[in-house]
């Protein structure tokens, strides 16, 4: 198919010429005499680009692209200019025009131009079809009520510019829940930083954050620009925000109200637009009275709070969810999709899920890459820890020793939960050597 071209000119000669020459190079042709006729044009059928004069009577080229942009917004417009109409030309490309060519017409440049703003065009929409993606990759799954609760306070939360606050426990899907509250809000065309608070020194977290003036002769520590400037009409996410240290918080405070703030070791004060969401499995509260964390900066982060539920509150979402995770590992790995049995999903609901959807996550992985068999039975879940007997509680042991024994027991196989069920990544968590890990697991199952 050849890409069509409508050409709007009020001098007849032009249309002819410049038609011909351009059909003649493989376009399919349309043409308006005026504004009018090229916004009808438009209507019945829209081309892939349009050569459009600036100097027209009644209708000009730059009312007529206005016009065009209320409808199309991303249809490429290339305007014609009269020589020395340079400034109209620029007015042109501000109001959304791709490009202009001046009078007399080379037909050389024409077609350059013609060829960029077909192949931008081309760009733009792989861009616009990657960003749609995006946003089902960060489509929050899942059909219980409070996952129902937690997508509509996301999408309200998405139509603000105040601070949100994300709480959850760990694994719940509280940066998934940031990353799709700024693809749902007016700044997705921007960019998203991501700072995770807990994995900066003190020192380098004020750097991280606010960026650094001068670093003398320490070459790490050179001039640059922070997360915050960073994320200039964007969002900033700020994940473990507990983890921030004192004077960090206090800076932060002080950009939460003005939206200023200084370079490390800089006195130029520096103004961004940036909307920030903070995320935390922490109880603010109790680090607040703790003495760990400012009960001030807390109100400002928290003007718009969001609360992620953990999985073992909504067990309705572990058959979707469930079903995703062996979906996309499989399209990953390139393998057939996996089931699970009913008596497995029903296996699954019976677990607490200490690392919730995380965990979730990771198990169905790990199942869809090393079990062979297509239906995943009950069977194979019990081979990996699922379903053990519940543990009585230890604080009501008869004494000293089985209280300890329950508590390892416990403390072993959430360990094992949490990561992901397999024990070489628990044992190292736990500080132990896989041997006595599934040693210790043995003996005190007996
Ligand atoms: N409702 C959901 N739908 C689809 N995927 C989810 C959902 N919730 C969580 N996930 C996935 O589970 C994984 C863990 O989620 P995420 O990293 O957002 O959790 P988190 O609460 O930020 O964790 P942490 O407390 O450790 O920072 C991610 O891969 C995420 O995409």
């Amino acid at each position: 198919m050849f890409p069509t071209l409508l050409i709007v000119d009020d001098e007849p000669g032009i249309l002819k010429t410049l038609g011909d020459l351009l059909q003649d190079e493989g376009f399919e042709i349309k043409t308006a005499a005026n504004g009018y006729e090229a916004l009808k044009r438009i209507e019945e059928d829209i081309p892939d680009l349009v050569l459009l004069d600036i100097w027209m009577p009644g209708m000009d080229g730059i009312d007529t692209l206005k016009e065009i942009r209320k409808t199309e917004p991303h249809l490429p417009v290339v305007m014609i200019t009269g020589h020395g109409t340079i400034d109209t030309a620029v007015t042109a490309t501000k109001t959304g025009a791709f490009d202009f060519i001046e009078k007399p017409l080379s037909i050389d440049k024409v077609l350059i131009t013609i060829h960029n703003a077909l192949n931008f065009q081309k760009l733009e929409e792989e861009n616009r079809y990657l960003k749609k993606k995006n946003l089902d990759r960060h489509a929050i799954t899942g059909n219980s009520a409070p996952v129902q609760q937690l997508r509509l306070q996301v999408f309200q939360a998405a139509g603000s510019l105040m601070p949100a606050l994300i709480l959850g426990e760990n694994g719940t899907g509280k940066e998934l829940v940031a990353r799709s509250l700024h693809q749902l809000s007016q700044r997705s065309e921007e960019a998203l930083i991501c700072v995770n608070c807990a994995a900066f020194s003190p020192e380098h977290i004020e750097h991280e954050l606010f960026g650094m003036e001068k670093g003398g002769t320490d070459t790490t520590l050179a001039r640059h620009k922070g997360s915050i400037e960073m994320a200039h009409q964007g969002s900033l996410f700020l994940d473990q925000v507990a983890d921030l240290p004192m004077s960090a918080q206090g800076h932060l405070l002080r950009f939460l109200e003005d939206g200023r703030f200084h370079r490390a070791g800089g006195s130029r004060e520096i103004q961004v637009d940036v909307r920030i969401i903070a995320a935390t499995n922490r109880n603010l509260e109790q680090e607040i009275r703790l003495g760990n964390f400012r009960e001030d900066l807390y109100y400002r982060l928290a003007v718009l709070p969001i609360t992620v539920p953990p999985l073992r509150e909504r067990k309705e979402d572990i058959a979707p969810l469930a079903s995703l995770f062996l979906e996309e590992a499989s399209l990953r790995g390139k393998i057939p999709v996996k089931t699970l049995s009913t008596e497995a999903l029903a296996l699954l609901c019976t677990h607490d899920w200490p690392g919730n959807v995380r965990e979730l996550k990771n198990i169905m992985e790990r199942i869809a890459i090393s079990v062979q068999e297509t239906d995943i039975s009950k069977e194979i879940l019990e081979e990996l820890g699922f379903g053990l007997p519940a543990l009585p509680d230890p604080m009501a042991a008869r004494d000293y020793r089985s209280a300890m024994d329950l508590f390892s027991v416990m403390y072993l196989r959430r360990q094992l939960a949490i990561h992901n069920h397999s024990i070489s990544e628990a044992s190292e968590a736990c500080g132990l050597d896989p041997e006595t890990f599934q040693k210790l697991m043995e003996a005190l199952a007996g």
